[in-house]
């Protein structure tokens, strides 16, 4: 029997973890998936699970490490030394190509791309205006090269779903001159995640994605929200960099530009200090001390006032958003929640629609609780608005574009 390379690894490196899934592109089976966080710290954590492979006695079963990885080329080593355990190893020749997630791909990219040496310089040039992801997304790719300087990378950016913004939702109100000698715009990100659950929430709703316009709300650590318009992104809550727009876990969102002037001139903030506040300090973390919306809403039912607090403004946030991708699109077919907030946290969903029966939208309190990974309408059957929970999934997508670019079921292993 002739067999062939149909395997994807996917690796999505963030400032501080990397989430992986190794597929078989046959059928989109996961054969292993798996995470390492808190890179960097002492208590750095692998959680990998085989799902199958030639060692059907390990398949299923999660295996955890907690030990210092210093950076993410130890992660991916680490990462590469627990396939192989599993009979899965970077070596096999079924591997047909690793797909990188790349956060920033700027004016350059919007389809995904074999990485070559002038396309690590391009993303690499774009640093700047995503320094917590772009270095990471580097390394992830510099350390798959070495494991395996024969198959394709292919990186798969964040920022490419949302080319087709039209130029008066792309472009701030800043001179014209000075915004394009610099490349200043908007680009938007998380789009591979706001690809996917878009079409799956037309799928959900028994329709082609040319017929259906969405706003899709990622609610992970980072958080944007996007409009969605048969199919095409018309406008979306990141700008230039991840900062802009809805409160996350660690960064602020939108404010006003001038509080940097203040900070600088009369606070005596450095800008890098500005950065690292507006970045790392602010957000949920900044309000109330804690970014994990578990622990939050732990601390809101127990009466904790800035807890609540920050619950509250992550909500109004969110809510204006809502309000105004209400009338960018016009008409709405449905509000879909996704990303690990907009898929576990019931209250958040309930409080972000609360109210907004004039836009058509409400949830109902007993399909709101039930706890599923499957797509599910959450809104009753008379809502004008379907409103739904679409669990997003940026590494099948991720891996699915990598094998269309590059993979080819037909050509046999040699
Ligand atoms: N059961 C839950 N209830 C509320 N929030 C949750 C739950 N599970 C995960 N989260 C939230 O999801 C966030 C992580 O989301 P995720 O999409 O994995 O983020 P990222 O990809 O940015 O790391 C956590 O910070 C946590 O706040
Ligand atoms: C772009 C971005 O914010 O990504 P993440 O949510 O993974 O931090
Ligand atoms: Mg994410």
């Amino acid at each position: 029997m002739t067999s062939h390379a149909t395997r994807v690894l996917v690796l999505n490196s963030g400032s501080s973890s990397v989430k992986y899934q190794l597929l078989d592109m046959r059928d989109g089976a996961r054969l292993a998936a798996g995470l390492v966080e808190r890179i960097g710290e002492a208590s750095s954590r692998l959680v990998h699970t085989p799902l199958a492979g030639p060692d059907a006695a390990t398949a299923g079963k999660k295996r955890e490490r907690t030990e210092p990885i210093a950076d993410h080329a130890a992660a991916l080593e680490a990462v590469a030394a627990e396939l192989a355990r599993d009979g899965l190893g970077l070596d096999s020749p079924e591997l047909a190509a690793i797909g990188h997630r790349v956060v920033h791909g700027g004016l350059r990219f919007s389809e995904p791309t074999v990485v070559d040496d002038e396309v690590l310089a391009e993303i690499e040039r774009l640093v700047p205006v995503a320094p917590l992801h772009n270095p990471a997304n580097l390394t992830g790719i510099r350390t798959a090269q070495a494991l395996r300087p024969d198959l394709p990378q292919v990186a798969v950016f964040d920022t490419a779903f949302h080319t087709t913004m039209p130029e008066h939702a792309a472009r701030y109100a800043i001179d014209v001159a000075t915004a394009d000698a610099h490349r200043i715009r908007r680009y938007g990100f998380h789009g591979t995640s706001h690809a996917y659950v878009s079409r799956r929430t037309a799928e959900l709703l028994g329709k082609d994605p040319s017929e259906v316009n969405v706003i899709v709300l990622h609610l992970g650590n980072g958080a944007s929200a996007s409009a969605v318009e048969g199919g095409r992104c018309v406008d979306t809550s990141m700008g230039l960099t991840p900062l802009e727009g809805l409160v996350m876990g660690t960064r602020s969102g939108d404010i006003d530009p001038a509080v940097t002037f203040h900070l600088k001139r009369v606070a005596g903030m450095s800008v890098d200090e500005i950065d690292e506040l507006l970045n790392k300090k602010s957000g949920l973390v900044g309000l109330c001390g804690d970014n994990d919306m578990r622990e939050i809403r732990r601390r809101v039912d127990e009466g904790d006032p800035a807890a609540r607090l920050a619950f509250d403004i992550y909500i109004h946030r969110l809510r204006k958003y809502i309000g105004a991708y209400s009338a960018v699109l016009g008409r709405v077919d449905a509000v879909v929640f996704t990303a690990g907030v907009g898929e576990n946290a019931a209250p958040v969903r309930e409080a972000a629609v609360a109210g907004l029966e004039t836009l058509g939208l409400a949830v109902d309190a007993g399909l709101n609780a039930v706890r599923s990974d499957e797509p599910r309408v959450i809104s009753p059957a008379d809502s004008r608005v379907v409103v739904a929970v679409v669990p997003t999934d940026e590494e099948l997508e991720i891996a699915q574009q990598t094998f269309a670019l590059v993979g080819d079921v037909r050509t046999p292993i040699a």
